[in-house]
C-alpha cells in the first residue's frame, strides 16, 4: 500500500521496454518518493519485470492486470485501486504497425487505434474525473515523433500517434483549469520489443495485395535505412524512463517533450515550410537517393548535433 506522501503512478503495458523501464526507476527511487502500479494485459508475463525491480517488488511495486482496449478490464483495475487514487496516470501501452497499405488488413488498422488511442482515451475517461475532483494529478502519454512527423510506411501507425497529439492539445487547456497537468513524451527510434516485434513481423509477411515495386521499395529501401536509423539514432528504455521521471519531478512540466535532440532538425522542417513540400522532398530524397548513404549521413548527425539542439528536448542526463 502507499505510504502517506508517496506519489500513485499507474503505468500501462510494463510487460516490456520502455513501460518497464518506468516502473523500475519510480519503483527504485532512492527517496522512496513513488508506489508503482505497474500494470500489464498478462500477468504470465510479468517475470521480467519482477526480476529488475529486485526488493523494490512488493515494496513500492505492485502488479495489477489491465488491458487497455477492454473497458470492464480497466474499470476493475482501477476500482481496486485504494479510494481510485492516482496521481500519476503514465499511458505507455501501445503496438507498432508497418508495410505497404495495401497489404495490412482493416483489422489489423483499427487494432492499432484500439489500443494506441482509444486505449489511452479509455485510461484517461476512468481516471480524469477523480484528478479533476481532486483539483490535481498528471496524465502523461508516450506518443512518438511519429506523432508530429509522418514515416514512410508507417501510415498508420503515425496516424494513431498524430491523433493522440490532437486530443492531448485539446483536452490539456481544460485540464489546466482543474490543476491537471497533461504531458506527452516523443521518442524517436528506441531499442525495445517494438524494434523486434517489426523485424519479426516483416520477416513473416509476403504482402499480399501490395505490387512487386512497393514490396520492393518497402524491403529493399526502406526497411535496410530504418535499420540504420535505429542504429545510429536509437535510444535505450532507460534513455526514455529517465526523460519521463524528469517530467515528472519537474515544477512546470512541459507539454511537449522530444527526447531524442537528432529528431529536431526533422520536426522543425514541417514548420519551416508551411506547403509541407521540403519535408516530402526531403523524405524522398533521403530515402531514395540517399538510401545507401543514410548511414553515413546518420552517424555524422549523431557527431554534429550542436547544444543548441539538445536544449529543445529534455535529456535523459
Ligand atoms: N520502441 C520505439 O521505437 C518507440 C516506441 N514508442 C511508444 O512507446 C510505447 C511503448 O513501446 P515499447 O516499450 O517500445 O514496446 P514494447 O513492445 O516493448 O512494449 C509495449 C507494451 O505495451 C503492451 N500492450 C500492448 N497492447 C496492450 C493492451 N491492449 N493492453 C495493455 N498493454 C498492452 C505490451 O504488452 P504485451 O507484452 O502483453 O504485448 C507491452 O508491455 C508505445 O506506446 C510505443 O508506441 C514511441 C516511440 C518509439
Ligand atoms: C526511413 C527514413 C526515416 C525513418 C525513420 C524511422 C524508421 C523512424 C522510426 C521511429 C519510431 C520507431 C517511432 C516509434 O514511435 C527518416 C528518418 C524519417 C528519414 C527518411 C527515411
Amino acid at each position: 500500500m502507499a505510504q502517506p506522501g508517496q506519489k500513485v503512478v499507474l503505468i500501462t503495458g510494463c510487460s516490456s521496454g520502455i513501460g518497464l523501464r518506468i516502473a523500475v526507476l519510480l519503483a527504485k527511487d532512492e527517496q522512496k518518493r513513488y508506489y508503482v502500479i505497474a500494470t500489464m494485459r498478462d500477468l504470465k508475463r510479468k517475470d521480467k519485470l519482477v526480476e529488475a525491480a529486485g526488493d523494490a517488488y512488493g515494496k513500492t511495486l505492485t502488479l495489477l492486470t489491465l488491458d487497455v482496449c477492454n473497458d470492464e478490464s480497466v474499470k476493475q483495475c482501477i476500482n481496486s485501486v485504494k479510494d481510485r487514487h492516482i496521481d500519476v496516470l503514465v499511458n505507455n501501452a501501445g503496438i507498432g504497425l508497418v508495410g505497404p497499405l495495401e497489404a495490412i488488413s482493416m483489422d489489423e488498422m483499427k487494432k492499432v487505434f484500439e489500443t494506441n488511442f482509444f486505449g489511452v482515451i479509455r485510461m484517461i475517461k476512468e481516471v480524469m474525473p477523480d484528478m479533476k475532483k481532486r483539483r490535481g494529478g498528471h496524465i502523461i502519454v508516450i506518443s512518438s515523433v511519429m506523432g508530429l512527423q509522418g514515416v514512410v510506411f508507417n501510415d498508420v501507425y503515425a496516424a494513431s500517434k498524430f491523433a493522440m497529439e490532437g486530443f492531448c492539445e485539446s483536452l490539456a487547456v481544460q485540464l489546466l483549469k482543474f490543476n491537471v497537468i497533461l504531458s506527452m513524451i516523443e521518442p524517436g527510434p528506441v531499442h525495445t520489443e517494438f524494434e523486434m516485434k517489426m523485424i519479426q513481423d516483416v520477416s513473416q509477411k509476403d504482402y499480399p495485395g501490395a505490387d512487386p515495386d512497393t514490396v520492393h521499395y518497402f524491403k529493399n529501401v526502406y526497411l535496410p535505412s530504418s535499420v540504420d536509423i535505429f542504429e545510429a539514432l536509437g535510444q535505450t528504455p532507460d534513455d526514455i524512463a529517465r526523460c519521463t521521471k524528469k517530467v515528472i519531478e519537474a515544477s512546470s512540466p512541459r507539454f511537449r517533450n522530444l527526447t531524442n535532440p537528432l529528431y529536431t532538425p526533422i520536426v522543425a522542417m514541417k514548420y519551416a515550410d508551411e506547403t509541407g513540400g521540403l519535408s516530402v522532398k526531403t523524405f524522398y530524397h533521403m530515402l531514395f537517393n540517399m538510401g545507401s548513404l543514410m548511414h553515413v549521413t546518420m552517424t555524422a548527425m549523431k557527431y554534429l548535433t550542436c547544444g543548441c539542439l539538445r536544449s529543445r528536448t529534455v535529456s535523459p542526463h
